[in-house]
């Protein structure tokens, strides 16, 4: 059922270890789980390939607290780091994870040169700027995961307002950075071709779009000992092998050398597929421009502030 690919997820905790766990029961891919701690990735993988029998995938999984099984990965999903607690936000976990995500990307790169790294550990936005810093790899090469979450977070919320229709009938963007100033794009926002403000009133609209900019802490807030980690640990990589209609755009993130081209480039979540969507989603987003343009500016912003604060840090 395995197609050949190669993943290693790097963090065996919440995320890790489901997001290995969905990419094995799909089959997409052969998968290395890795984690600082001794016995859990190799406990985990163990656990996850003898359900094998059971989801009907023969992929394989391993578990290592070294790098050389990963040698050759196709992709590799960055979850190792801390996650935060109630009252703190994900900026708070900056410089412990930077330290942790540059650690990773040096060993994980010198097995596979070739890689596309997929950062998840929070702050999402500067961690993907690290991970490009370091790995040096072209920006295509290093692929944000939140917004796929983001989106989803959406389109549920969306759909919960007894729209009638299935989640897959919502087509929905959410664009800037993953923290508290991302931007959910509701004037590009469309439901069974309807545009979402001719089914859904305004104020219930602003109510969903706060959620969905909460969506984290609401979890957190919950669980007060972690992070969400169902939603978050969908494999993108299924993203690249089952293009579909409901295909979500991705983050890439370029060096910020200017104020400008952070601005643009860091704010770009280009869709990881084919050109005709990317033009086709393009041609829907730009007549909002306007209205989205300061709350972009200030969600750039807020992701210009923690690599300065990383530059800095220069760790
Ligand atoms: N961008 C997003 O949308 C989301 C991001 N996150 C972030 O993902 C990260 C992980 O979250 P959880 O899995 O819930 O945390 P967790 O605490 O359950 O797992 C983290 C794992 O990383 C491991 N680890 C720490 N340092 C390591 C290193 N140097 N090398 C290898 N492994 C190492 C730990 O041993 C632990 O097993 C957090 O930073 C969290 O904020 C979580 C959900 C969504
Ligand atoms: C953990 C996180 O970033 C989220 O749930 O959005």
């Amino acid at each position: 059922m395995h197609n050949g690919s190669k993943v290693t997820v790097v963090g065996a905790g919440n995320v890790g270890a489901t997001a290995a766990q969905r990419i094995f029961d799909k089959g997409y891919a052969d998968v290395v789980l890795v984690d600082i701690v001794d016995g859990l990735p190799q406990g985990k993988a163990v656990d996850i390939l003898e359900s094998g029998p059971v989801s009907g995938s023969d992929a394989s999984i391993v578990g290592a607290n070294t790098y050389e099984e990963t040698a050759g990965s196709d992709v590799v999903v960055i979850t190792s780091g801390i996650a935060r607690k109630p009252g703190m936000s994900r900026d708070d976990l900056l410089l412990t994870n930077m330290k942790i995500v540059t650690s990773v990307v040096n060993e994980v790169v010198a097995q596979s040169p070739d890689t596309v790294l997929m950062p998840v550990t929070n702050p999402l936005d500067a961690m993907a700027q690290r991970a490009f810093q370091v790995s040096g790899f072209p920006k295509q090469r290093v692929v944000g995961m939140p917004d796929i979450l983001d989106t989803a977070r959406f389109r549920t919320f969306l759909a919960m307002e007894r729209l009638d229709v299935s989640v897959e009938s919502i087509d929905a963007w959410v664009l800037g950075g993953h923290g508290d100033s991302m931007v959910p794009v509701v004037g590009s926002t469309i439901v069974g071709g309807q545009p979402i403000s001719k089914l859904i009133p305004k104020g219930r609209l602003d109510a969903i779009v706060k959620r969905t900019q909460d969506g984290g802490a609401e979890i957190v807030n919950y669980l007060k000992t972690g992070s969400a980690y169902y939603a978050p640990s969908l494999p993108p990589s299924s993203r690249w092998s089952r293009p579909s209609s409901s295909t979500r755009s991705r983050l890439s993130l370029a060096p910020p050398t200017s104020k400008a081209s952070t601005d643009r480039r860091t704010l770009r979540r280009s869709p990881g597929q084919a050109g005709s969507e990317r033009r086709g989603r393009d041609h829907r987003v730009r007549p909002h421009r306007r209205r989205i343009g300061r709350p972009l500016q200030r969600s750039a912003d807020a992701v210009r502030e923690l690599v300065e604060v990383m530059d800095n840090a220069n760790g």
